[in-house]
């Protein structure tokens, strides 16, 4: 599908500040001529007092929670949290986020319009109840206590206010543990199914603790025009991290919170002109984040939280220097000083080995066993020789077209290995009366966010991707996630599958295998197992034939039931090196059960930096 070439980026079109009002730019043209679409920046500290007060809020200490301040009023806005009364950039002008567009403009507008798009019958309604029966488990030392609504959690009014709009109701199993251990000022690395909120369940602390800490230190030495964040956020594509500046946007809304997005493969010019503008929570991935350090355009000595999604894939050979780089080569305060949270729905025990070296005295939190997280998805294995694969993906359109209600979309997101092959599927699904769209590495952004926004919006219901699109992105609507090509790691599965059935909905998963994916039969059978999923006999043949047992990337390798998608390695009596599996165990509680051993570790893990990868 061709891109049009209106504009650069999502993120672009979003962040575009819509024209001041007449007042306002009277008021710039008296105090400040020469920047009317620039205001100065003003630190998060000072933009919630009002214009008399003077005073410094208490600093945070590192395990306690600060007492929330004081709702000024704000001209009888009800429910107007955490804003402040006039002040920004001169007294008694607007506030910064009086011109902030409203982040919820989208989704409202798209909400108005799906029933008529998407098949009303697939992924209706958030269903949490899926996850009520889900066990967790918690490691590590003072484990501050869950808490079961968000009315429990001090997280302040404007921020309260962004989860009512949001439509938060109740916060997901990894929130309920999540958002009181980070609140408390404590390191965690968190393991959680896909499609649970993990977002959410960093993006809270740090809105709330940017909201209520203690001054910023914005040193100048580095020059006008470094930005000096209080938070980062990383991820490992592009199109997460719009989406999750696209979510922190919404939580930080009217809230004197600043996120600002930076990606490669988008202008940079852009970027910069927003880090000028100040910026409280920097959202980006590491290799764009590289350069805007050595161009001295930011520094990250006043960084306070540090957040890693997807963190073992950040950890992994294909970023792990540039995230080192980054996080301990740089400015960056030293673990203790500042607050670090790893997430991730999987987290290999050689991966979390390497992580500790970011954390201090932190959390190990468990939330559902990967049966459990991938329950709502229906998996089904086919077996399907090379040759065949493309009729059968026909026939699979064909009759979920027949199914589909009556001129509704469903949409289906079909992972294959290779960049070529995607843009080759793509094509022949286009020549055969299936409109398509394709997403890997070697798509400029722009056909890459078109590629994307085609996609959602169901103009062209199947996406074929590689898996620079497995991870994290949350795309509503996708009722079909197939596996054209299995990956060579059955946590890549894990994530691919995950991009259905997400925030407690169902959804529907097909595998198609053979000869060249026996490496994957153990693991996926156990998989598919562990989720109550009918385990085809064949499978289960291949599954027992000894050499196919395991090896390969096949991380999950060993025996046991219930894991989760991973355990706290400090609890494996053998974690000093090699010892058990990574899994494993029993799914609460006690600290044994570890059998088999782990393949994880021998090489080839996937995505390294000279490796073939889908990946960026
Ligand atoms: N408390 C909540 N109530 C209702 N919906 C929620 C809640 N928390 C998150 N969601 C919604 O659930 C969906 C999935 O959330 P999110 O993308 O954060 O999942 P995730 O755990 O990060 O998944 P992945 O592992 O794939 O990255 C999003 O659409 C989000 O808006």
């Amino acid at each position: 599908m061709a891109a049009p070439s209106s504009h650069t980026s999502w993120a672009d079109v979003a962040d575009a500040d819509p024209a001041p009002a007449p007042a306002a730019v009277a008021a710039a043209v008296v105090n400040d001529p020469p920047r009317p679409d620039r205001p100065s920046y003003v630190p998060p500290h000072l933009r919630n007092r009002s214009a008399g007060s003077a005073a410094a809020p208490p600093p945070s200490s590192s395990s306690s929670l600060p007492p929330p301040r004081a709702a000024p009023d704000l001209g009888g806005r009800p429910g107007g949290g955490m804003g402040r009364v006039g002040g920004f950039g001169g007294g008694g002008g607007p506030r910064r986020w009086d011109r902030e567009p409203n982040p919820f403009a989208n989704d409202e507008a798209a909400a108005a319009d799906e029933p008529e798009v998407f098949d009303a019958h697939q992924n209706t309604g958030i269903n949490f109840d899926a996850y009520e029966d889900i066990p967790v488990e918690t490691s590590g030392r003072e484990v501050p206590p869950p808490v079961s609504t968000f009315a429990e959690i001090d997280l302040g009014e404007a921020l309260n206010e962004n989860i009512r709009r949001c439509k938060y109701v109740r916060p997901t199993p990894v929130q309920r543990y999540a958002i009181p251990i980070s609140l408390a000022g404590r390191d965690l690395m968190a393991c959680a199914q896909t499609g649970s909120g993990k977002t959410a369940a960093f993006c809270f602390p740090i809105v709330s603790g940017i909201m209520r800490g203690p001054p910023a230190q914005r040193p100048q030495r580095g020059g006008m025009r470094t930005a000096y964040p209080l938070a980062l956020i990383l991820s490992p594509t592009r199109e997460l991290s719009m989406q999750i500046h696209e979510e922190a946007k919404k939580f930080s809304y009217q809230t004197g919170v600043r996120v600002v997005v930076a990606y490669g493969g988008a202008p940079i010019t852009q970027q910069l002109r927003e880090l000028e503008r100040g910026v409280d929570i920097l959202v980006a991935t590491p290799g764009r984040l590289v350069d805007l350090l050595e161009r001295a355009r930011v520094a990250l000595q006043s960084v306070r939280f540090l957040a890693l999604d997807e963190a073992d894939r950040m950890l992994d050979m294909g970023f792990e220097p540039q995230v080192r780089r980054i996080v301990e080569q740089m400015d960056m305060p030293p673990p203790g000083a500042r607050q670090t949270m790893l997430f991730s729905a999987t987290f290999p025990k050689e991966i979390q080995r390497m992580a500790s070296d970011f954390l201090e005295n932190y959390i190990f939190l468990a939330v559902g066993r990967v049966g459990s997280s991938t329950d709502l998805i229906a998996q089904r294995v086919e077996f399907v020789q090379e040759a065949d694969k493309r009729s059968h993906l026909m026939d699979l359109l064909h009759a979920q077209r027949d199914g589909a209600t009556q001129g509704k979309s469903t949409l289906t997101l079909v992972f294959v290995e290779t960049k070529r092959g995607a843009d080759s599927l793509e094509h022949w699904l286009c020549m055969n009366g299936f409109p398509a769209t394709s997403i890997h590495g070697d798509r400029n952004q722009q056909e890459r966010e078109y590629a994307l926004r085609s996609f959602k919006s169901g103009q062209t219901p199947i996406l074929v991707a590689t898996d620079v699109a497995a991870r994290g992105l949350d795309i509503p609507h996708v009722a079909h996630v197939v596996n054209f090509d299995l990956p060579n790691d059955i946590d890549d599965y894990v994530h691919r599958i995950g991009r259905t059935g997400r925030a407690g909905k169902s959804g529907l998963a097909t595998a198609f295998f053979n000869e060249n994916n026996s490496s994957m039969a153990r693991s996926l059978a156990e998989l598919m197992q562990e989720s109550n999923q009918e385990v085809p006999a064949w499978l289960s043949r291949y599954a027992a034939r000894p050499s196919y047992g395991g090896g390969g990337r096949n991380r999950r390798s060993g025996g046991g039931s219930s894991r989760f998608g991973g355990r706290d390695f400090r609890r494996d009596s053998s974690s000093g090196r090699g010892g058990g599996d990574y899994y494993g165990g029993g799914s609460s509680g006690g600290a044994g059960g570890y059998a088999g051993s782990s393949s994880y570790g021998g090489g080839g893990y996937g995505g390294g930096a000279g490796a073939p990868s889908a990946w960026d």
